[in-house]
Parts: C-alpha cells; sequence; structure tokens
C-alpha cells in the first residue's frame, strides 16, 4: 500500500545548522496496517510524516501510495490519499465556521467543485450519524461554532474529516498530546474504533510506549532518521515497555534517554 524506498532529507545542507533528518529510510506498509510510530525528540518522526504529506520534497527516494509515485507530487494534490491529524486541536478546523461547515469542506476534499454546501441537505444525515459514533452529544449542535468546542471535542471532529472519505493513508501526529489524560484516552479509543471500523492504513506518532503497544498491529522505532525497531503481530502485543527499551539499548547502542517517554 505505502513503499517508502530509501528517503533521505537533510535541512540547511552545507550549512553549520545541517541535519539530516531522514537517512536511507525504507518502509512497506500493507493495506490495513496501523502502525504506531515511536522515537525520542528529534529522531525523525514528523519528519517521515511531513515527507509523505508532501511538506517538502525528499532529497532522495521514493514515496508510492498504492502504486503511484507520488515523491514529487505537490501537497495538495496528496490530500487526494492523506488524511492528517496533527497535535493541536486548533489547526484542523476552522474556528469561525460551524461544525456543519467544516464537515461539509472535509466531505469535499479531493472531489470537483459541485454543488455548494448549503444545498447539499442530505449530507447533514451522514454528519448526524458520523457525530453520534463519536458520543461526545455533537451531534445536535450542527451549527455551533467550531471555536466554541473544548480541544478534545475539536480534535475529534478533525479526526472526523481526516476519515470521512476513508483516506487511503492516515497520518496521526501526536494528535492526543496537547489533551489531558482523560480526553486523550476517549480520543485515542475513537481513533482506534474509526481506524479499525475502516480498515484504515494508519501511522500513528505517540510519545506514550504504553499507546503505542496498546493500538496498531505494528510498532516501529525511529533513531537518527532510521527505522531500529520494527515488530508486529504476537511479537509486538507482548512486548512490555521494559522490553521495548532493552531492544531500543541494543539496536541503538544508547540509553533511552527520553523523560518524556519514560515518564509516559
Ligand atoms: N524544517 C526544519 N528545518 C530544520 N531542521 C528541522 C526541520 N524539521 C525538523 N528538523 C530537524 O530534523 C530533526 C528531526 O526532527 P523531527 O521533527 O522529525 O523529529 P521528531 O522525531 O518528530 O521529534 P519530536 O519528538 O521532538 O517531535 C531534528 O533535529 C529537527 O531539529
Amino acid at each position: 500500500m505505502l513503499r517508502i524506498e530509501n528517503i533521505s532529507k537533510t535541512f540547511n545542507a552545507g550549512t553549520i545548522n545541517e541535519k539530516k533528518a531522514l537517512c536511507g529510510l525504507n518502509l512497506h506498509l500493507n493495506t490495513g496496517d496501523f502502525v504506531t510510530v515511536i522515537g525520542g525528540n528529534g529522531a525523525g518522526k514528523s519528519t517521515l510524516m511531513n515527507s509523505i504529506a508532501g511538506a517538502f520534497l525528499v532529497d532522495s527516494g521514493k514515496i508510492v501510495i498504492d502504486g503511484d509515485d507520488i515523491t514529487k507530487v505537490p501537497e495538495h494534490k496528496r490530500a487526494k490519499y492523506i488524511g492528517r491529524v496533527f497535535q493541536d486541536p486548533m489547526m484542523g478546523t476552522a474556528a469561525g465556521m460551524m461544525i456543519e461547515e467544516n464537515l461539509a469542506i472535509a466531505a469535499r476534499r479531493g472531489k470537483a467543485p459541485g454543488l455548494a454546501w448549503s444545498s447539499r441537505k442530505s449530507d447533514q444525515a451522514w454528519f448526524v450519524d458520523l457525530l453520534k459514533e463519536l458520543d461526545l452529544g455533537l451531534e445536535n449542535r450542527l451549527t455551533t461554532k467550531v471555536g466554541l468546542l473544548s480541544g478534545g471535542q475539536r480534535q475529534a471532529i478533525t479526526l472526523l474529516m481526516a476519515t470521512m472519505n476513508q483516506p487511503k493513508l492516515l497520518l496521526l501526529d501526536e494528535h492526543t498530546a496537547a489533551l489531558d489524560p482523560k480526553t486523550a484516552e476517549k480520543v485515542l479509543n475513537l481513533t482506534g474504533k474509526i481506524v479499525n471500523k475502516h480498515h484504515l492504513t494508519t501511522l500513528m506518532i505517540t510519545h506514550n510506549m504504553k499507546d503505542a503497544l496498546s493500538f496498531g498491529n505494528r510498532l516501529i522505532m525511529l533513531h537518527n532518521g532510521q527505522i531500529i525497531i520494527d515488530v508486529s503481530g504476537k511479537e509486538k502485543s507482548s512486548l512490555s515497555i521494559a522490553d521495548l527499551l532493552k531492544m531500543f539499548e541494543q539496536a541503538s547502542g544508547n540509553e533511552f534517554a527520553n523523560d518524556r517517554m519514560l515518564l509516559s
């Protein structure tokens, strides 16, 4: 489904600030893979997602989604393949617009221009069904401005917007990290529910090792711009956080030194 072959990305090449963020990284995902992505600060996790989403072009290597080589395709054209949710709940939605307006825009993403959203009353029933599944009481608030919602409610709406057209690939970039623990858990459980329902191929960055182990069928760990751990299926489900730390130390030759992950 997703084939990433030997991609490299260096920021500020040739300057004193040169940083090799991705170094010949390879990753192949099968359709329906739900992969959690962990790694210390600066390991290259967000750069990997930005490379896939097309925020910038990689220096070398190839990115293929469902047989289409998207390595040089601009970001806005990759949107038809990719749904993305960022850490900041303010980023994925338009605060000044109503819930239904936000959903209507997402519904038309990547499609040819058609009728104005206001004339598509039939979509409203679909939106109500989608909102009901969130179980946050938002199905009766279609005309509420998104800016009035809590961070968790907003992130849940962003998740709906990113998944309602069932993208070929869902990218979640620490999408619950800015929420309080209880809300984060709720949004994470919703994520699992939506991903499983639609069998979405998903990459989810998290700093929480427990979540990385309990969600998804596969886990990768990045270090210095490369994947150093890649476990799936039974091997993944039988791992503990201590096992993961030991694997990291063996694979990298380093002690694990990332307070944020260890505390999670
Ligand atoms: N736009 C950029 N310009 C310059 N350097 C960058 C840029 N984006 C990332 N980097 C550098 O590339 C390296 C990898 O960064 P990246 O954000 O991918 O790490 P990460 O694994 O997501 O880390 P974190 O968990 O801290 O978010 C870091 O050293 C970072 O400073």
